[in-house]
């Protein structure tokens, strides 16, 4: 399948029902090893790879034999705190012998709604993935609560995939695709090939979860394809549970395939260029020259601040005679970008009296 081994950079969802034996409740260590060979040769050819994990309430429950029965959000949250543990162990075993670095990645929904931290997550997602790590993510469950979960890790996954810049985000579940209805209740129900787009039809032949240690179902797996798609990244949902998931793409297995109506960077501008500016940044003729360039802000080249916003929040970018030069999210404050008007990035931290980014605004938030 030529999306999958020409993706750069690949959002892989693992299910829980994938990764535990729905009879013993133990990790699949086999189905890790096996997907974990798929990762490398992923990688082995360029792209990066970011795993958005479940597990761990399924993992945990076991430990703390809890019955198999529908548990309290506090039971299922002390499951996921035991659980998260076992889990990461497992994918760091895994992957190590393919000389693959695993990193923990725990998040809320809270995280990705607050543009400073989904800035710095978007960072530091950015420095693992140059390190050539595999960022395994998962929901911070242990402290997000009902109101403020994503409580499944389809959505989630879709957020990470906007996140990250991905332009291909892989669903593996137990279902090898859309299909006209359940087709665990639907005998008549047939898979469908591509969504080009997610219309109200396609929104209700999607339905709930079929296996006890699931959550989201095909409704939220539809929903995750409408926030991939719209930033212009494509989506596939696939059986995951035989060995080899990821090479069985390659070989022919079928799927579903949601396609996307933008390049995930056109997306991102076209995003950060709707957004409603808090102040504005005056530079001179060099750091103009170098933004039609495709360069970063750099506080080298920034003469005057006008406004009061904070770090992530969009700003507009003018020359000092008021040439609008385009918008991007600012790593720095108001007062702070004040401060370092002007000087060398070498200098900021004497300035400011802490280390800071070496940009002022980043070339990838910004709209030119
Ligand atoms: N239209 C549909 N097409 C395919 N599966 C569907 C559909 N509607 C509901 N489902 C159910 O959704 C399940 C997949 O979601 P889920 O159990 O949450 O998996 P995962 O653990 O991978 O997130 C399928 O096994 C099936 O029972
Ligand atoms: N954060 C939860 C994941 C919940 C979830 O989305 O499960 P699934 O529907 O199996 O992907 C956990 O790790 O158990």
């Amino acid at each position: 399948m030529a999306i999958l081994t020409e993706a750069r950079r690949v959002v892989v969802k693992i299910g829980s029902a994938l990764l535990v034996d729905r009879a013993t409740g133990a990790l699949r260590t086999d189905w890790l090893e096996a997907i974990s060979e798929d990762i490398h040769a992923l990688k082995a050819r360029g792209a990066d790879v970011v795993l958005v994990s479940s597990g761990s309430i399924a993992l945990g429950r076991v430990i703390l034999k809890l019955r198999m029965t529908q548990l309290a959000l506090e039971q299922s949250q002390a499951a996921a705190a035991v659980g998260q543990i076992s889990l990461a162990r497992a994918w760091q075993q895994a992957l190590a012998p393919h000389g693959l670095t695993a990193a923990q990645i725990l998040v809320t929904l809270e995280d990705s709604a607050d543009r400073r931290r989904y800035l710095n997550m978007r960072a530091t997602m950015d420095t693992l993935l140059g390190f050539g790590v595999v960022p395994i993510v998962n929901e911070n469950d242990t402290v997000a609560t009902d109101e403020i979960r994503y409580g499944d890790n389809d959505r989630l996954a879709a957020q990470v995939a906007v996140t990250v810049g991905a332009d291909l985000l892989v669903l593996l579940s137990d279902v090898d695709g859309l299909y006209t209805g359940n087709p665990n209740s639907d005998p008549e129900a047939r898979r469908l090939d591509v969504v080009t787009e997610i219309t109200p039809q396609i929104e209700a032949m999607a339905g709930d979860a079929g296996s006890g240690l699931s959550k989201g179902g095909m409704k939220t797996k539809v929903m995750a394809a409408k926030t991939a798609t719209a930033s212009g990244c494509a989506m596939i949902i696939s059986h995951g549970a035989e060995m080899h998931p990821l090479r069985r793409l390659t070989e022919g297995a079928p799927f579903t395939l949601f396609t996307p109506h933008l390049d995930p960077h056109a997306a991102r501008k076209r995003w950060i260029a709707a957004m409603k500016p808090q102040g504005t940044l005056r530079v001179d003729d060099g750091a103009a020259r170098a933004l039609a360039a495709g360069k970063s802000l750099l506080p080298a080249g920034l003469r005057t601040v006008e406004g009061d916003f904070g770090r992530g929040e969009p700003v507009t970018i003018r020359t000092l005679a008021g040439q609008t030069l385009g918008q991007g999210l600012t790593r720095y404050t108001a007062a702070e970008a004040r401060a370092i008007a002007g000087h060398h990035s070498s200098e900021i931290e004497q300035i400011l009296g802490y280390p800071g980014r070496a940009v002022l605004i980043h070339r990838d938030d910004m709209a030119v």
